[in-house]
């Protein structure tokens, strides 16, 4: 039977949410949905601003990086009168499925649309961040792995040439997906994520004495040290006060910022954002509702939306071993 779907891409963009479109359009093309794309996020569908998605959209669509639906944070939609209006807006265009691509916040307001809309909602994790539970991974996570590990290395250049200590600070929200990952893929030397933060004094310590012991072993070398966002205290500022106050100066500091969030996808990413772009629109028509598509061991998966926020996610418990052993603890009884 013939459907009327919506797309829309909300929260912090993620490279690969392009491929996702391009899969939903072709998947909606062959099942003879009519498919539009609201622009903006949640804003879109406030002020009804949508425009109609074809084939003629998805030419050279899958490697790039943003989102041809544009994304946003939109606060009246946190509101109940702007989830009324949203509700409102779907029945007006005839909407029967409402596609969001986005980060766990967009999921807490599709579930609160849900609430109030009869029609069927389905979400595709879509953030560099990689903190949705119910999934592996997220579209723009391999990417923005990819991107801060190469910025490292470049970093690592010039850390090595002068022999110096290099704050790198990376994206994440409150998750250390990123960090960690980063860290590991560019051999830094440390690095500092919410989920294994006691506090300034202790982790200071730590860095500190890896300091020390590696240039007892070494002499004079270059240290990296990748820190999570908003995890240290005025961020890397901070730390590089409190290296100062170790009597370690020779200190800087480098955010990778939204340079994180661009670029085109990378193969994972691609891979992951078109599988659950057709998966998604295989689930159009059906009874399932008010759910993310995920992927678990390479296999598609539903999760009711809750399951993203409820439990924080855990780090991957082999990363985060080899994390100890080759980097925060390197030079522990060396
Ligand atoms: N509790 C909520 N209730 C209703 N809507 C919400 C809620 N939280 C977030 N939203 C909506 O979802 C939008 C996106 O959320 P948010 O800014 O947290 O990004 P996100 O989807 O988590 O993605 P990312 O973390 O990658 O930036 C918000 O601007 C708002 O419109
Ligand atoms: O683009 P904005 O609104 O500054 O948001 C930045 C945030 O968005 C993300 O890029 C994606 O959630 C986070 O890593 C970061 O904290």
């Amino acid at each position: 039977m013939s459907k009327r779907v919506a797309i829309l891409t909300s929260g912090g963009d993620a490279p690969g949410m392009n491929a996702c479109i391009r899969a939903v359009i072709i998947a909606c093309q062959k099942a003879n949905y009519t498919l539009i794309g609201y622009k903006h996020g949640y804003n879109g569908l406030l002020q009804q601003e949508y425009i109609s998605l074809s084939l003629d959209s998805t030419h050279n669509l899958i490697q790039q990086g943003g989102t041809i639906l544009h994304s946003a944070r939109c606060e009246e939609f946190k509101t109940r009168e702007g989830v009324f209006k949203a509700a409102k807006n779907l029945d007006k265009a005839e909407i029967d499925t409402l596609i969001v691509i986005g980060g766990d916040g967009s999921f807490r307001g599709a579930e609160t649309l849900g609430e109030e809309w009869d029609g069927q909602i389905l979400g595709i994790p879509g953030t560099i961040d990689n903190d949705i539970g119910g999934t592996d991974a997220t579209i723009g996570y391999f990417t923005a792995i990819d991107t801060a590990m190469s910025s490292i290395d470049k970093v690592r250049d010039t850390a090595d040439a002068f022999e110096r200590i290099f704050l790198v600070e990376v994206m994440g929200r409150n998750a250390g997906f990123l960090a960690l990952n980063a860290a590991l893929s560019a051999a830094a030397d440390y690095v500092v994520v919410p989920e294994f933060f006691e506090s300034p004094d202790v982790e200071v310590t730590k860095i500190v004495s890896q300091i020390k012991a590696q240039r007892a072993l070494k002499g004079p070398v270059s240290f990296i040290v990748v820190v999570a966002e908003n995890v240290w205290p005025n961020g890397l500022n901070g730390l590089t006060e409190a290296l100062q106050h170790h009597h370690i100066n020779d200190v800087r500091p480098v955010t990778l910022g939204h340079v994180q969030r661009g670029g085109s996808p990378v193969a994972q990413d691609r891979l992951l954002a078109t599988t659950l772009g057709e998966f998604a629109v295989s689930l159009v028509g059906s009874d399932i509702t008010n759910i993310m598509v995920g992927e678990v061991n390479q296999r598609p998966v539903t999760v009711p939306l809750p399951k993203t926020w409820e439990n924080a996610k855990p780090l991957n418990v082999a990363r985060v071993d080899a994390m100890l052993t080759l980097m925060n603890e390197r030079y522990n009884n060396v």
